[in-house]
């Protein structure tokens, strides 16, 4: 596939609109030209400042849109949200496979028809409000924002392998509760629902009964300024999307977690309680993804041991899993922390940004062939189909 030969695409002309520019959203307005013949343009425009699409109903998540955006064709950039989102919206269902659709169609109306019947029992939980959410240091330290104050409350106990402070005890126990509420609904109401990955049989998905902003905010203004020192090579400084769920072991539960790698750039992983023996994490070093599978050497053996309301931060291709849980009930919050590909693409080479869409899409095809979640491998694809 090559994506010379389209020059129409290559052409930069100004855009209608720059900065932040109001656009005022007008139905009677006439019509540009037909949406179905303008194309994405391969080099973004660095310039324009996207739109938010965070309060609106969405097929994907509000950041794809902002982030695609850039690509939009000029003539469209001063469009209304609505009719962006709908050429889109257009564009990715087109390159996304019929089966790949109609899960994302499913999933929407999974996540509504849950939002629409559950009734919270913690309110608060679902906006961020960090003062009751986090402890003072780690709060101090994200204020404060430099490598030094992270490393003041940070342990890094095997390389790569951050251990800290963060919850409140009484943020994890509301969380626990809200979590019970929720499984409590889902048993009374016999609504079947789906688990945060294949790996686990029990567990709930945070971001299908409400959680998914408040996760965000937890990503975007704490885990992704850490992450920014910490893990830079893996993205670590544009982690623009997540997946947030709790897991459950102990009696009636999952015992154990094999060995694995996340389907995500930074894992975020916080005991939340309760009373529990064993439950340890193994971790076993990282690897490319040419030799996922191969030995350890003894430096990159770790074990550590959960702690409620600590977390444990390492790279999601770091390769770790879950001792059994041999009494008690362990219940951790984990963030797979992702960053799409298209930050990506700022100020590089056609060759170049297809080689990395290559490269993302073969590393990441290995990595999720296990999870049936949709996410980055198939945006990428679907990117690098619209970009052709
Ligand atoms: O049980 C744990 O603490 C680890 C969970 C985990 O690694 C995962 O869900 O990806
Ligand atoms: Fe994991």
């Amino acid at each position: 596939m090559s994506l010379d030969g389209r020059p129409g695409d290559r052409r930069e002309g100004p855009s209608p609109v720059t900065g932040n520019g109001v656009v005022l959203e007008d139905s009677n307005r006439p019509a540009l030209a037909p949406m179905s013949s303008q194309r994405l343009r391969l080099i973004p425009n660095k310039d324009h400042n996207p739109d938010n699409y965070d309060d609106m109903e969405l097929d994907f998540s509000s950041s794809i849109f902002t982030s695609l955006e850039r690509f939009l064709p000029p003539s469209m950039l001063g469009m209304p949200r609505h009719d962006k989102v709908k050429f889109m919206t257009e564009i990715l269902l087109k390159y996304l496979p019929h089966g790949e659709r109609n899960r994302v169609q499913k999933h929407r109306d999974y996540r509504q028809k849950i939002i629409s019947n559950y009734q919270p029992l913690h309110r608060e939980l679902y906006s961020m409000h960090p003062a009751t959410t986090f402890v003072a240091p780690f709060l101090k330290a994200v204020s404060d924002n430099t490598e030094e104050s992270f490393r003041r409350i940070m342990s890094e106990p095997s390389p790569g392998v951050f251990t800290f402070e963060m919850f409140q005890p009484q943020f994890c126990e509301l969380l626990l509760s809200e979590v019970e509420n929720f499984e409590k609904w889902v048993n009374e109401a016999k609504f079947r629902i789906m688990r945060p990955n294949t790996m686990n049989k029990y567990g709930a998905v945070l971001d299908d009964f409400g959680l998914e902003t408040m996760l965000d905010k937890l990503m975007e203004n704490f885990i992704r300024p850490i992450s920014k020192v910490f893990f830079a090579e893996v993205g670590g400084s544009t982690l623009d999307s997540h997946h947030g769920f709790v897991v459950e072991y102990g009696e009636d539960r999952d015992a154990d977690l094999g060995f694995h790698v996340d389907d995500s750039e930074v894992t975020l992983n916080v005991c939340l309680g309760k009373q529990f023996s064993g439950g340890e994490l193994f971790f076993r070093g990282t690897r490319c993804d040419k030799h996922v599978n191969s030995g350890s050497h003894s430096e990159e053996i770790f074990d550590y041991s959960h702690v409620p309301g600590c977390a444990v931060l390492h790279r999601g291709r770091h390769r770790h899993g879950a001792r059994a849980t041999t009494s008690g009930h362990r219940i951790n919050l984990l963030l797979w922390c992702r960053r799409r590909i298209f930050e990506d693409y700022k100020g590089v080479g056609v060759s170049e940004l297809w080689d990395r869409v290559k490269y993302w899409a073969a590393s990441w095809a290995s990595v999720t062939k296990d999870f049936k979640d949709y996410s980055y491998s198939t945006i990428m694809r679907d990117m690098a189909a619209a970009v052709n």
